[in-house]
């Protein structure tokens, strides 16, 4: 397995709910032809398999909570194995949530290249939460899991940051732009890799 990827760039995609990854991750497809694997996405297509995991998976995702490390790691490792022929670069989109996440991922698969920090003020979050509620049909798009998704991110997922700092590997994106002046500096990003 983790030969088969060795060639492939692994670019972890982290930042609060909200802060914009996916929408971001959807441009650096389009422009450079990575995969895209969200662990939200691929929780979310496990819930709406109707299977009996994804019963006990939306539970903890309905309160704001982080599901099992195993179960996250599989799926990610599944779907990469499933890509590892015909990949340049795999966008991981949500994952590390903590540290010991980032510790897993390179035991069982590899090191990442490079951390995108997509940073976004905790109230714009809110905002553009609350606004994708409207239409995005997710069960953890209120305004009281916002708030439980929101404290988890700071209390957790930012140490994440922190640790990959001190690798060096971290790019911080200011994500209150407009979308297309976000990309730009992702662009850079990628681009100063080469
Ligand atoms: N730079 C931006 N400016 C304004 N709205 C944005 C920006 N980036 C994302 N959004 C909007 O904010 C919401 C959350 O973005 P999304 O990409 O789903 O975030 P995440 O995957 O980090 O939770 C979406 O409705 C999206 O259209
Ligand atoms: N790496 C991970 N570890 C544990 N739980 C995760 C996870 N990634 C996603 N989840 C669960 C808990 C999250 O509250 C929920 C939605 O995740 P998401 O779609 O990445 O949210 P967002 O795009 O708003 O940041 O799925
Ligand atoms: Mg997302």
């Amino acid at each position: 397995m983790a030969d088969k990827i060795k060639d492939a760039k692994i670019i972890f995609v982290v930042g609060g709910p909200g802060s914009g990854k996916g929408t971001q991750c959807e441009k650096v497809v389009a422009k450079y032809g990575y995969t895209h694997l969200s662990s939200g996405d691929l929780l979310r297509a496990e819930v709406a398999s109707g299977s009996e995991r994804g019963k006990t998976l939306q539970a903890i995702m309905q309160k704001g909570e982080l599901v099992p490390l195993d179960t996250v790691l599989d799926m990610i490792k599944d779907a990469m194995i499933a890509k590892a022929d015909v990949s340049k670069g795999f966008l991981i989109d949500g994952y590390p949530r903590e540290v010991k996440q980032g510790e897993e991922f390179e035991k069982k698969i590899g090191a990442p290249c490079l951390l995108l920090y997509i940073d976004a003020k905790g109230e714009t979050m809110v905002k553009r939460l609350m606004k994708r509620g409207e239409t995005s049909g997710r069960a953890d798009d209120n305004e009281e899991t916002i708030k439980k998704r929101l404290d988890l991110y700071y209390k957790a997922t930012e140490p994440v940051i922190t640790f990959y700092t001190s690798r060096g590997i971290v790019r911080k994106i200011d994500s209150e732009l407009p979308v297309d002046e976000v990309f730009g500096h992702v662009a850079k990003a990628i681009d100063d890799l080469k």
